[in-house]
């Protein structure tokens, strides 16, 4: 049996639709095993939107690797342990992708290059942003090509906090995709372009006093914000607390602020805050650092089945 940790991930990080995301220190573990026959899966905490069969996003994603490879296992049993919560703009989709191509191609033999493996989760994702970070770790800013991913990966130093506000209501990044208008205005457009580009240098190079003016966007939070009801009372009250910015994690509905030092005071002061405070949803919150190893074999244990 081969068992994989992958990391949650976020994405955009303000400005970065679709091309920045952070790997984070929330796991799911995706234990594989061929077997004789047919498709076991089960789940761990189990979901009802967690498919059992063929329909199941870890199967889904393991097959694009055979279908790739040309090899198949006779049977498969496949056992999650899920730690990233479900559709809450934490990359639970892209650990699933990711981590599952990811320990197919071990079950295969290895036969993909990570280059290989970041581009299939990338296509089967839609765009780059959560499952490069879920594959390889680190703050990314990435590309999707017609055939690969351009991307850098960026290590990033314990340092560097992110606090994740978590509301107990779920929203889909496939709903939170259709709402995004068609068009945007040329204004946005490059209010966003400058953002994002502050953003990759005030992060590469250390300088957080830029991340509050970096992390602001015109592309998807004004429209999405709008399904959130607390989203401005926790961006605010973070900024108070003096996070270097807040913004929504990938398609929402959970928020993250960045904190540098002094991340205990921030701690209590937004719990503090989130006791006392009116608000629609309830919010988990935990402080997270960056995961920066992305899917790792957690470990292997040799099987009976005889080829
Ligand atoms: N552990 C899991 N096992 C199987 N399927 C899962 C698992 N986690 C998530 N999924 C599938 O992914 C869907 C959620 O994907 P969605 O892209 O909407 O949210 P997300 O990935 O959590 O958020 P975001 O993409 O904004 O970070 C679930 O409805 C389910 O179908
Ligand atoms: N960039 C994506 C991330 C969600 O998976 C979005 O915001 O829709």
């Amino acid at each position: 049996m081969i068992s994989v940790k992958v990391p949650a991930s976020s994405a955009n990080l303000g400005a970065g639709f679709d091309c920045m995301g952070v790997a984070l220190k929330l796991y799911n573990i995706i234990e594989v095993e061929e077997i004789e026959k047919g498709l076991i899966i089960t789940s761990s905490p189990d979901d009802p939107s967690i498919a059992k069969d063929e329909n199941n996003l870890v199967f889904r994603a393991m097959k694009t690797v055979f279908d790739e490879v040309g090899w198949y296992p006779r049977g498969l049993r496949i056992n999650l342990i899920n730690e990233i919560p479900l559709t809450r703009g934490l990359g639970s989709s892209a650990a699933c992708i990711s981590g599952g191509i990811y320990a197919a191609n071990l079950l295969c033999g290895g036969k993909l290059s990570e280059e290989e493996m970041i581009y299939l989760a990338a296509k089967m994702e839609g765009h780059p942003d959560n499952s490069t970070p879920a594959m390889i770790g680190g703050l990314v800013f990435a590309v999707l090509e017609d055939k690969k991913v351009n991307y850098i990966k960026f290590v990033v130093p314990a340092r560097l906090k992110f606090a994740v506000f978590i509301p107990d209501f779920q929203l889909s990044t496939e709903y939170a995709r259709n709402i995004l208008p068609k068009y945007i205005e040329f204004k946005d457009a490059v209010f966003n372009i400058g953002r994002a580009t502050l953003f990759a240098s005030a992060i590469t190079t250390g300088n957080y006093e830029l991340l509050p003016a970096a992390t602001q966007d015109r592309l998807h939070q004004p429209y999405r914000k709008k399904l959130i009801p607390d989203f401005d009372k926790i961006v605010n009250l973070s900024l108070e607390a003096g996070a270097k910015g807040a913004f929504l994690s990938g398609a929402g509905p959970s928020i993250i602020a960045l904190v540098d030092e002094n991340y205990e005071i921030f701690e209590q002061n937004v719990k503090n805050a989130l006791a006392s405070m009116e608000l629609a949803a309830n919010w988990d919150f935990m402080i997270l650092e960056a995961d920066n190893s992305g899917a790792t074999v957690f470990s292997v244990q040799s099987t009976s089945l005889k080829r």
